[in-house]
Formats: structure tokens, sequence, C-alpha cells
């Protein structure tokens, strides 16, 4: 399980400053959840903190339950670093929208790249299981240079969870790709979320997508204010709600 409660992120300064609240998130092992919300509304500020990449203004609670329950928040406020880097190590899966990869490495050694850093030998039955939901067999000895784009989102959800993360957070992930391919990723997202009993949270700005699979949904909403010498709408903050 996921708890957050009274997340407040910080983006910028003085007057310039854009806030990001989350006031409450529960996400279950199997679980995905979309986060939608207009062009910088601060959807990937969100993911960053959540991903520990990003330090929080202030945090109420942040507890993340897998093996064991490790108290997030409490790391947060009392700034261990290295602790907070180890958990976002081993724990949490980042895809990126353009993937990612490392072009001089092949498919198989991009997927095997985190386990590596990591120190750890992959789980061969949970490689072949990757592999094979991903449809990524063929591929495996080729170069990012030489894949479609979907086959590059693929490649980089595989390398996001080989090393078992309780929690993948995918930041537009099918943002380059076509209706069909977007809507195979995203199945196949979906369905090795729950299979492996991870967690996600996936941005997206395809609304149709999202209703598509049912997802529940993080919507931001958006406080303005309207700038006293142009007369322009000035976003301040968002909240994130379900
Ligand atoms: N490093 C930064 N320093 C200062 N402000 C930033 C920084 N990164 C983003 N911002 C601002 O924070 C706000 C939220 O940005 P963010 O990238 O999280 O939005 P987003 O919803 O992901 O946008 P998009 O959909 O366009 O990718 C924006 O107003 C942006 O200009």
């Amino acid at each position: 399980m996921l708890y957050i409660d009274d997340m407040c992120v910080v983006r910028g300064q003085g007057t310039q400053a854009h806030h990001v609240y989350l006031p409450q998130l529960r996400l279950r092992q199997g679980q995905v959840f979309a986060v939608t919300g207009e062009s910088g509304c601060g959807k990937s500020t969100l993911l960053e903190a959540i991903g520990l990449l990003l330090r929080p203004a202030s945090i109420g609670r942040f507890e993340l339950h897998d093996e064991k329950k490790r108290d997030v928040a409490t790391l947060i406020n009392t700034n261990q670093q290295a602790e907070l880097a180890n958990i976002r190590a081993h724990h949490v899966g980042f895809v990126l929208q353009n993937g990612g990869l490392l072009p001089f490495l092949s498919v198989q050694d991009n997927i095997r790249l985190p386990c590596q850093l990591l120190g750890k030998v992959p789980d061969k039955a949970m490689l072949s299981r990757i592999i094979d939901a991903l449809k990524l067999g063929p591929l495996l000895n080729k170069h990012p240079a030489q894949l479609s784009f979907g086959e590059r989102q693929r490649t980089a959800f595989a390398r996001a969870i080989l090393h078992r993360p309780g929690l993948v957070l995918a930041d537009e992930p099918t943002a380059a790709l076509d209706p069909h391919n977007s809507q195979q990723l995203f199945s196949l997202f979906i369905d090795l979320v729950a299979q492996e009993g991870m967690m996600a949270l996936v941005v997206c700005h395809d609304w149709p997508l999202v209703q598509r699979f049912n997802l529940p949904c993080l919507v931001a909403r958006t406080d303005s204010v309207v700038s006293a010498q142009s007369g322009a709408q000035d976003r301040r903050g968002t909240h994130f709600v379900l």
C-alpha cells in the first residue's frame, strides 16, 4: 500500500512559485491510477515528489508498505537523503516519456541495467514473464535506434520493473505513440502491474484512453490569480484530487 496525506510541493520561488498539493492518496498493490490535468499544472512535479526525486515543502503522511512498512515522511522531514536514495533505487521504477534508454546498450542490457546497478541478479522467471508479456523476445539484441517508439516504451517499461519496485511511476509513457499503440501499451502496463502486484501512477493527457480502461484518476484542480499588470491568468497552485 502507498499512503500519502497532506503533501505540498513548491516549484519556483517568490511570486512565481507554483504549489502542488496532494491532500490524500491510497494506492493498493495491483492498482494503477492515472494523473491528468492541463499542461504546466504540476503532474511531473507530483510524480517527482512521490518518486523521491524532489523534496516536498511539507508532508503529513507518506508510507510505503511492501515487505515492510517504510515511514518515508519521517525520512523526508529529518532529511535522511541516503536512505531516501536507497528507497528510490530499490522500490521505485520510472518510465519516461521518451523511454530514456541508453543508446549504446542493447534492449537486453538496457532492461538489466537497474538490477546491475543495484548489484541484484535478475529473477529469471520474472525476466521471462516480462519479455513474454511485453513481446520483447525478437528485440533483445537490437539497440534503441533500431526500435519503433512503441518498442522503446515497452523496453523502458521492462527496465523500470525488472528489479521489482513496489511503485512504478510513468510520465506520459504513451505521448509519442499513435492511438493503437497507446492502447496496446496501456493494456500491457495495467496487466503487468496487476500480475506482479505493483502499484502505479501514470500521467496521461489522453482522457479517452483513461476512460477506456476505467482507471481511477487524480485530477488537477488549478487555482489561478489574475495578474494586476497584464490582466493574464496566472496559475499559482494545483490540488490533485480523486
Ligand atoms: N525546475 C523548475 N523550477 C521552477 N519552476 C518549475 C520547474 N519545473 C517546472 N516548473 C514550473 O512548475 C509548474 C509545474 O510544472 P510541471 O512540469 O510539473 O507541469 P506538468 O503538468 O507536468 O506540465 P506538462 O503537461 O506540460 O508536462 C509549471 O508552472 C512549471 O513552469
